[in-house]
């Protein structure tokens, strides 16, 4: 049985769905030395933001399989050293959408009326009205940066509390922003013209420190900024002395450059400030929702099955992954049969998507080819995940090109590897039931189903070349299950593709490649 580790508080219903296919420990608050010290018997990792999964815990973790992030961001977990590995890192894009966004709309109210000071005021038994006067938000206009998935949500309802609403999102199409009611401004515009300024995009290079000194300088004296986004996104001390100095009215933070937060100078703030410890997806709803969609993709993935939300495969619906599975299985078996036949080092690999799939989404069949191409060197080390950085770094050169005029079959793939040996293409397609079809080899028409074990020859097409071969492998007692020719002209050059029982041992092959006529000869094991 598989083993699962949970190692962040993850919703029972979660673990519940993973114990019908493995076993689960459940180990939170663990150092990363002894998460590096007990990863090696995991085939899976489920976590939220708590557990840092660093390059070490990765590289020491030889049985994971899957890293599931119970939440959006996978800015915890090192998500290129996982590909490398050929791991699966999923998350729950939208398990936490709304709560995120109410939070982000209790933090904007809590500042516009200082509830939470008001509150602890009255708790310590003072009735004080003065202090707490606060702004209304209907008619102030919010600065949405990043208008994804939360952005959208609380666009909408502050649209509903009649704010007006700006948006900076260079993803993002006009058409999508005006059906939110948004006005896409850059940048710029947005720190100027903001009352209330909320952030809603990943932290990535480009929005590192976005909220600067010099940022914080464009805005009013009267903005107030809110992240429930991600902790450095905004320069904390450069904010903490904007709100000391009056530069801005507000801030309300729920995550942190560093989290906890610790000894920080936005703590001595008074009611200008409002701080939560990461409580954006803090609900109980949200946690259901997380640890389910999560907890399924480990339990299908562990099973097997292609898991619906990886951020390192590319983006398919699973309806559309579902659609495309023949045409996987397709790519994958002419590129594992190409990649034996060129043999020795590939430099490059031309994927021709014909017929119907040249209109199609063509990455999960560049990947599937090229797992294939790399599965008879790799084995079970080239997945989904890898195939291309695998590829990457053996410096195989990928060329696609697109003809849909070819209509011999609804779809075809034809795949012609270079390498230090030689080139061959073969092309493939589907039949009605979805049964693959070598239809070409090196350009000579077969109509042959692929083969466990198979050999092809390339020969002059003459009387008596195909008994010869017949008697040679009868005679080393190998069982030949079918035969095809195929060639272009008459006593011309010819293939021959036999599907065969058994491998076909090296000696045996010398032999073959020694019957007159025949120029060459290879085993294939698919
Ligand atoms: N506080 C919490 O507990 C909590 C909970 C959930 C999500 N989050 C965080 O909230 C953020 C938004 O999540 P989401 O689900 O809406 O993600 P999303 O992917 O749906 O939206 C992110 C948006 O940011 C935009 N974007 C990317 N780079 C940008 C840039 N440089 N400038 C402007 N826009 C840019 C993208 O185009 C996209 O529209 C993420 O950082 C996520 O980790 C926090
Ligand atoms: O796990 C959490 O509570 C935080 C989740 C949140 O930061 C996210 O990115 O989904």
């Amino acid at each position: 049985m598989p083993k699962v580790l949970v190692s962040d508080p993850i919703d029972q219903v979660g673990i519940d769905i993973l114990s019908q296919v493995a076993q689960v420990d459940i180990k939170t608050g663990l150092p990363p030395e002894q998460l590096v010290q007990i990863i090696p018997e995991y085939d899976a990792l489920m976590i939220r933001s708590g557990t840092r999964v660093t390059a070490d815990v990765i590289d020491a973790g030889k049985n994971l399989k899957i890293i599931g992030r119970a939440g959006v961001g996978v800015d915890n977990v090192d998500v290129t050293a996982a590909t490398r590995r050929g791991i699966v890192v999923v998350n729950s894009p939208e398990g936490n959408t709304i709560a995120a966004a109410e939070h982000t709309l209790a933090m904007m109210m809590s500042l516009s009326r200082y509830i939470p000071d008001a509150n602890q005021s009255t708790k310590s038994g003072k009735w004080d009205r003065k202090s707490y006067t606060g702004n209304e938000v209907y008619n102030k206009t919010l600065g949405v940066v990043g208008l994804g998935k939360i952005g959208a949500h609380v666009a909408t309802v502050a649209r509903a509390m009649g704010m007006k609403l700006l948006a900076y999102d260079p993803f993002v199409s006009v058409e999508r922003a005006e059906q939110l009611n948004c006005r896409l401004v850059e940048l710029d515009m947005l720190f100027q013209e903001s009352d209330y300024i909320t952030l809603h995009i990943p932290k990535t290079p480009e929005t590192a420190n976005l909220i600067n000194a010099a940022a914080i300088a464009r805005m009013k004296p009267t903005t107030r900024i809110i992240n429930c986004a991600r902790g450095g996104i905004i320069d904390e001390a450069a904010l903490a002395a904007a709100l000391q100095e009056g530069k801005i009215a507000g801030a309300a933070l729920d995550v942190f450059g560093s989290e906890p937060l610790g000894e920080s100078p936005l703590t001595a703030l008074g009611k200008e400030i409002v701080l939560t410890p990461h409580l954006g997806a803090s609900t109980e709803e949200a946690q259901v929702n997380v640890a389910v969609d999560v907890a399924e993709q480990i339990r299908d993935v562990l099973l097997g099955l292609p898991a619906r939300s990886a951020v390192n495969i590319p983006g398919l619906r699973p309806d559309l992954l579902e659609q495309l599975k023949p045409y996987l299985q397709l790519a994958e078996t002419l590129g594992n049969l190409v990649g034996q036949l060129a043999g020795g080092r590939i430099e490059s690999l031309n994927i021709g998507l014909q017929g119907e799939l040249a209109t199609n989404q063509s990455q999960p069949i560049v990947i599937a080819a090229l797992k294939g191409l790399l599965s008879h060197a790799l084995q079970e080390r080239v997945n989904y995940v890898n195939a291309s950085i695998e590829a990457k770094e053996r410096g195989i050169r990928v060329i696609e090109t697109r003809d849909a005029s070819v209509r011999d079959y609804a779809g075809s793939l034809q795949l012609t590897a270079k390498g230090s040996l030689g080139e061959h293409s073969v092309t493939g397609a589907l039949l009605g039931d979805n049964e693959i079809r070598i239809t070409s080899l090196n350009d000579f028409p077969i109509n042959v189903p692929p083969n466990r074990h198979m050999l092809f020859t390339l020969h002059r097409d003459m009387p008596g070349i195909i008994g010869s071969i017949g008697s040679l492998l009868g005679g080393f007692n190998v069982n030949i299950a079918s035969m095809q020719v195929g060639r272009k002209i008459v006593r011309g050059d010819a293939v021959m593709v036999l599907s065969i029982d058994d491998p076909l041992p090296d000696n045996i092959l010398e032999e073959v490649k020694k019957v007159s006529g025949i120029r060459d000869a290879y085993t294939v094991t698919l």
